[in-house]
């Protein structure tokens, strides 16, 4: 094991290629405050998985560099065969991505000079981590890691609408701009919700998000009493609300204002179903990687973040 120097998996399309063009700097920058890293360049979407696989063989210190996307890819590299590969492995994040809502979530500011500053820090927490069992298009079952939020409805399909197109104009804009669009087209759905063996939803709503930190959607505070370390879900649905409504209600949804609404419900749990007709399709941590039937566990503590 090779103790103290960082392995860090590099996405250069993140940013809108931004990463790539600017990581030499980053790398430079990192060797200058004598840090040692070495690092991959990811090659395809999905890779950095592998990468972060083979790199936990020999490095204990991971650096996700890139967005959202990047690191959910990494975490899940942090396990195989449902499993965790090295439990003293520990994740640094050095977000250069479009949006960053997970180190929102973290309350962690963005770029080198903060993750300089987490480094001097020197504090690793044990977070709790996601796990979701869906299947895709072809009714294929997988499972995905997630640290931050996932959802069922009108989430996942503002992530299928945004990830399609550029995010030239940032984060936030294109997340405006997508969920807009998708408020204007989407049709509410009848879903089923169980947590923890208990029927909570059986009606024609809106959405269902699953959440471990407070932020998505490129800065919406969908759930603000969520906590990363309490070994629970915080659940929030969504009503049966009219396109009138939702956009009557999305500036709360900014602020983390939307508890209070009438429609909106919030639960806590640890295994939650979620069923849908017709199926809704499912977002995890900025991904759209496939739709319900859905099953969400939580893994209290499973992975250890510099923060
Ligand atoms: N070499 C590559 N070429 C093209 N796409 C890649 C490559 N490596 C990774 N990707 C894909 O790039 C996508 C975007 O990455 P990521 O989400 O980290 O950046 P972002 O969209 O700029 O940030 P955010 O999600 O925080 O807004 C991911 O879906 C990832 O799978």
């Amino acid at each position: 094991m090779k103790y103290k120097t960082w392995f860090a998996i590099v996405n250069p399309a993140s940013a809108n290629w931004r990463t790539r063009k600017e990581w030499p700097r980053i790398h430079k920058s990192l060797v200058e405050n004598n840090i040692n890293v070495d690092y991959a360049v990811t090659t395809y979407p999905g890779e950095a998985t592998l990468l972060t696989r083979q790199a936990l063989q020999d490095y204990s210190q991971i650096l996700s560099v890139g967005g959202d996307g990047t690191l959910n890819e990494v975490v899940n590299g942090f396990f195989e065969n449902n499993r965790t590969i090295n439990a003293e492995a520990s994740l640094g994040i050095l977000s250069h991505g479009t949006g960053g809502d997970f180190l929102r979530s973290l309350n962690q500011e963005r770029g080198l000079a903060a993750f300089l500053d987490v480094l001097r820090r020197e504090r690793i927490i044990p977070i709790d981590c996601g796990l979701v069992q869906y299947q895709d298009s072809f009714g294929v079952q997988h499972h995905r890691y997630f640290l931050n939020v996932a959802d069922v409805g009108l989430g996942g399909e503002t992530v299928a609408r945004v990830n399609r197109h550029s995010k030239f104009f940032g984060g936030k804009l294109s997340f405006m701009a997508g969920s807009l669009v998708s408020i204007l087209t989407y049709k509410n759905k009848r879903m089923k919700c169980i947590i923890d063996g208990k029927d909570v939803v059986n009606d024609q709503i809106n959405s269902i998000m699953i959440a471990n930190g407070h932020f998505f959607g490129g800065g919406m505070m969908i759930a603000p009493n969520a906590d990363f370390t309490d070994g629970l879900f915080d659940v929030i649905t969504l009503g049966d609300f009219t396109t009138l409504e939702l956009l009557q209600h999305l500036p709360k949804i900014y602020q983390g204002k939307h508890l209070e609404v009438p429609g909106v419900s919030v639960y806590r749990g640890r295994n939650i179903t979620i069923m849908s007709d017709p199926d809704g399709l499912l977002e995890v941590d900025g991904e759209q990687p496939g739709c319900t039937p859905a099953h969400f566990s939580l893994i209290p503590r499973g992975i250890r973040i510099w923060t």
